[in-house]
């Protein structure tokens, strides 16, 4: 069942800004990654998603309803968390977290109590002595006090530290589990890779690609790091390899009898059949990365041209 569709969607901000012709859905129950550098058109999406700003072209709606027409509808029944958020600075964070309740009609504060201790967050001071960090815990804590069913998280984790970027990232894990939808914009590979099961790349307010992770993963090349034990086991095996169609020497090093090797995970049978009659020291997976695969992607159809940051 799809939650949130955008279809054709044009803002034109004039000198190519915007976004262009952009369409993508999002199911029921998955993480959708929205992927694209500074400026690429994510928050004009998202905006769009939110009924804040009415398509020039195309239609966007949230279970069925169009975003620009049931706008406030849409507003309290989402999850959602800014890019940046402008915060009453001189209430306190508890003075703000009481405000926020009543004004979502929050009665039970049991899930608000559980996401003030998963994110660690210190209420008790004014906002304005608090640091960028806890201001954005609190944004978190109060986007999500309702415990909505679908969450649209605007580069979620800026301004938060390694740690409390980990903690989000879990956060999204087991809302997912709880059967959440959501759609997290980012300019951070890592953190779309660890969380989404579809994602599109978004660049100069055109989506210029978009896929299943699970089905990338399948069609991606395996690559592993292998040492051989001995000289002559390392040059019979370089040989074996360099005569398999399906198996790839990536990298080898006869100082230390290092290779790397890369094969289609159809081909993986192939390769440990192969393996199995060397004495090898060590072998481990050289971990998917979607960053490598994407620079790779654009060096060979753009010649490179995909400045991201
Ligand atoms: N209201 C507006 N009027 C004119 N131009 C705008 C407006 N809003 C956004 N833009 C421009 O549209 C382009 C897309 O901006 P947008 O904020 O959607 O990008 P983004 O992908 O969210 O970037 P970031 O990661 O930096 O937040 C940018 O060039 C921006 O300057």
């Amino acid at each position: 069942m799809t939650v949130i569709s955008l279809q054709h969607v044009t803002k034109d901000y004039g000198h190519g800004r915007g976004i262009f012709d952009v369409s993508f859905n999002v199911e029921k129950g998955t993480v959708y990654g929205f992927l694209g550098p500074n400026g690429a058109g994510k928050t004009t999406a998202i905006r769009h998603i939110m009924g804040f700003s009415k398509p020039q072209q195309g239609i966007v709606t949230v279970n069925g309803l169009d975003s620009w027409t049931n706008a406030s509808t849409i507003q309290e029944k989402l999850g959602y968390l800014p890019g940046e958020v402008a915060l009453p600075e001189n209430l306190s964070g508890e003075q703000f977290i009481q405000m926020m309740m009543d004004l979502r009609k929050v009665k039970d504060d049991t899930h608000c109590k559980k996401l003030i201790d998963f994110f660690e967050l210190d209420a008790s001071g004014k906002i304005k002595r608090m640091s960028l960090g806890m201001k954005r815990k609190l944004a978190i804590v109060t986007a999500f006090m309702h415990d909505p069913d679908v969450l649209v998280l605007d580069e979620p984790t800026s301004g938060l530290d390694p740690i409390m970027q980990q903690r989000f990232i879990d956060f999204v894990k087991e809302e997912k589990k709880r059967g959440k939808t959501i759609l997290l914009s980012s300019h951070i590979f890592t953190e779309v890779d660890a969380t989404c099961d579809e994602i599109s790349i978004i660049k100069d307010g055109h989506l210029i690609s978009s896929f299943n992770k699970q089905e990338l993963l399948k069609m991606t090349e395996k690559v592993f790091n292998l040492t051989v034990q001995n000289a002559m086991h390392y040059t019979q095996l370089v040989q074996m390899i360099e005569s398999n169609a399906a198996i790839h020497l990536l990298f080898k090093n006869e100082q230390t009898n290092e290779l790397q090797v890369g094969c289609y995970p159809g081909d993986l049978p192939q390769l440990i059949k192969l393996l199995a009659d060397f004495p090898i020291s060590s072998f481990n997976e050289v971990p998917f990365s979607l960053e490598k695969h994407f620079m790779e992607f654009y060096d060979r159809r753009v010649g490179g041209e995909l400045a991201w940051q």
